[in-house]
């Protein structure tokens, strides 16, 4: 018993306190029965970039840690990260210069980077869930996500054909799930349509519903080169101060097909998270995006923060505001953090 709750001079309403939350924080094990919530290696889909070429992985400057792999060390990082219990892995694509045009033409090239990955995951990793990304910008000369015409106006309705042909040739190579993350209008309606036609049933769609225009992006596009050559994406990804537009873009995706929903980033938009968990009974993701990622490592390169546990309060305060899926470039980490 402590001195302090036992001194003749504690005041008497102190003294008899009936609610003291304190008595269930005493032990780890009472602190461990009265957890709300907990992050598990279940709750994590590893981010990861794929490159062309052979025997080669290098180092993003602005997230380190963090690599682009060409597809024989990409294989042989999803065989460990699969031994450690992480069921799902989102790819993106660097796609050299002289490959890109202005309307994405080699996004759907059967014998694409994206497809020749997805086969080869499929043959080496099966048990392993594949998310491909659908957008235009890594595969467009201005890193665009979608078709731009001579007022740089960036066009809807063309865009959507080009991410249909692009959802069902990642489909045909063997993904489970095809991620929307251009924000185009009607996109989900139409690849969900696309996808049955073609037998394509049990191909999942997880919507990038509610994604801001965010500053968070950059290392991202420092990744995979794709940084808007002109102009930013404001007229298609949305405005930081808006709440009610997510829900809204939600309503939309969900009526349209999409079987989980996304919000990203995470880290600023919890609010979002949170009020769209409470309006929907689909699984929702959040996405813990690179300038996130970058922002702790940094830090913690500085010596400033404590890495582990700043990654893990991130991402357990992400299931906390409602996410059921996060998408991380930390996956890895924290599945070696909780083994
Ligand atoms: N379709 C683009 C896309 N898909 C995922 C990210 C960002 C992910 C991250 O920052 O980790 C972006 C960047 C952008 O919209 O410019
Ligand atoms: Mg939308």
């Amino acid at each position: 018993m402590s001195s302090e709750n036992s001194t003749n001079n504690t005041a008497s309403a102190v003294k008899s306190l009936i609610q003291r939350p304190r008595r269930l924080r005493r032990t780890p094990g009472l602190r461990s029965m009265v957890r709300e919530n907990q992050l598990t290696v279940d709750d994590l889909i590893y981010t990861m970039f794929v490159m062309e070429g052979e025997n080669q992985k290098t180092e993003i400057s602005s997230m380190p840690g963090c690599y682009r792999y060409t597809l024989d060390l990409l294989l042989e990082e999803i065989k460990q990260v699969s031994e450690l219990g992480i069921n799902a892995v989102a790819l993106f694509p660097l796609i050299p210069e002289a490959k890109k045009d202005d309307v994405g033409t080699e996004s759907y090239n059967p014998g694409g980077l994206v497809q020749k990955t997805v086969k080869a995951i499929k043959q080496t990793v099966p048990d392993i869930v594949v998310i491909t990304d659908v957008a235009l910008d890594p595969f467009s000369i201005h890193g665009h996500d979608g078709i731009v015409d001579d007022n740089g106006v960036i066009l809807n309705d063309p865009t959507v054909e080009v991410l249909v042909k692009m959802a069902v040739s990642q489909a045909e190579a063997g993904t489970d799930i095809v991620a929307p993350s251009d924000m185009m209008d009607g996109r989900v309606g139409a690849i969900r349509q696309a996808l049955d036609a073609a037998g394509y049933f049990h191909v999942s769609i997880l919507a990038y519903s509610a994604k801001y225009a965010s500053g968070y992006y950059g290392p991202f596009r420092d990744a995979l080169d794709s940084a808007p050559k002109f102009g930013d994406k404001k007229t298609y990804q949305m405005d930081a101060a808006n709440a009610r537009e997510a829900l809204k873009e939600v309503e939309l995706d969900i009526a349209e097909g999409a079987d989980i929903v996304m919000v990203k980033p995470a880290l600023a938009y919890m609010d979002i998270i949170c009020q769209i968990k409470s309006t929907t009974n689909l699984p929702v993701a959040a996405y813990n995006v690179s300038g996130e990622y970058a922002m702790i490592k940094a830090a913690a390169q500085q010596g400033w923060i404590d890495e582990k546990k700043v990654i893990l309060e991130t991402l357990t305060s992400m299931k906390r505001a409602g996410a059921d899926l996060i998408l991380t470039y930390f996956a890895k980490e924290v599945a070696l953090m909780l083994l």
